[in-house]
């Protein structure tokens, strides 16, 4: 599995404070994120992949530094948005997918192959020529993913990846993440999802404040909220 250490993160956006010193390191192959609105989970995820880098301390993957060396932790570091509009780039799906492949030194009928499976996988093949901006908000989610994970990224990054997903195409993303053999960061607030995770990690107010695995640490959380 693949190592992220936080060592002594703080971040602020101008005068606010949003994360206040995160000391973890993930080593875990599923590691999920939870905490009220603006704890500061999504610029904690945004971190792994160097798309916003600390105001004070490190963020290193599998020892690179994000603030340093941020084309090798792209590479690295598949991310997924919440809203999959804003990665969706090309005009059908299979081009849109085809896209991520486009600094592959595959040749084309590799390529193709690729594109094929991963379009299996997600359940998409029917929809291979459709375009983008006809799909539902949850095939869109699908494609966002099918769109990372083509490129065989050594870590997953997702944030808010399920928030239009039926519960048929929820189960799907849980098993497809469990089927990964990379490591996986999810933030979420569907907690159903990080069930069987490895680890979780609930954030409040900037810092975390339970970090165990899914039932004490979901116990901790759903504590906050009473
Ligand atoms: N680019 C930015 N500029 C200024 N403030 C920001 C920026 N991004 C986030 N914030 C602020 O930082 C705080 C934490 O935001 P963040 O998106 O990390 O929270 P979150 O825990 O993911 O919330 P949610 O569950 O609502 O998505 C919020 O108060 C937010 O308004």
């Amino acid at each position: 599995m693949s190592e992220i250490r936080f060592d002594g993160v703080h971040h602020d956006f101008g005068e606010r404070r949003v994360l206040r010193g995160i000391d973890v390191t993930l080593t875990e192959h599923r590691v999920g994120i939870v905490g009220c609105n603006g704890s500061g989970k999504s610029t904690l995820a945004r971190m792994i992949n160097g798309l916003q880098t600390p105001t004070r301390g490190r963020v290193l993957v599998e020892g690179l530094d994000t603030a340093k060396k941020a084309a090798a932790i792209r590479r690295r570091v598949g991310f997924v948005f919440t809203d999959p509009d804003n990665q969706i780039v090309m005009p059908t799906v299979a081009e849109d997918i085809a896209f991520s492949l486009r600094r592959s030194k595959l040749g084309k009928d590799e390529r193709r192959r690729k594109v094929d499976d991963v379009l299996d996988a997600f359940g998409l093949h029917d929809h291979a020529d459709h375009p983008c901006h006809l799909l539902s908000g949850g095939q869109k989610q699908l494609l966002a993913l099918a769109a990372v994970l083509v490129t065989e990224p050594d870590i997953l990054v997702a944030d808010e990846p399920t928030t239009l997903l039926d519960l048929r195409n929820a189960r799907r993303f849980a098993d497809t993440l469990a089927a990964l053999r990379q490591q996986v960061v999810v933030v979420t607030h569907q907690l159903d999802l990080l069930a069987d995770f490895d680890r979780v990690l609930v954030i409040d107010d900037g810092r975390v404040v339970a970090d165990d695995t899914p039932g004490p640490a979901l116990r901790h959380y759903r504590g906050l909220a009473e």
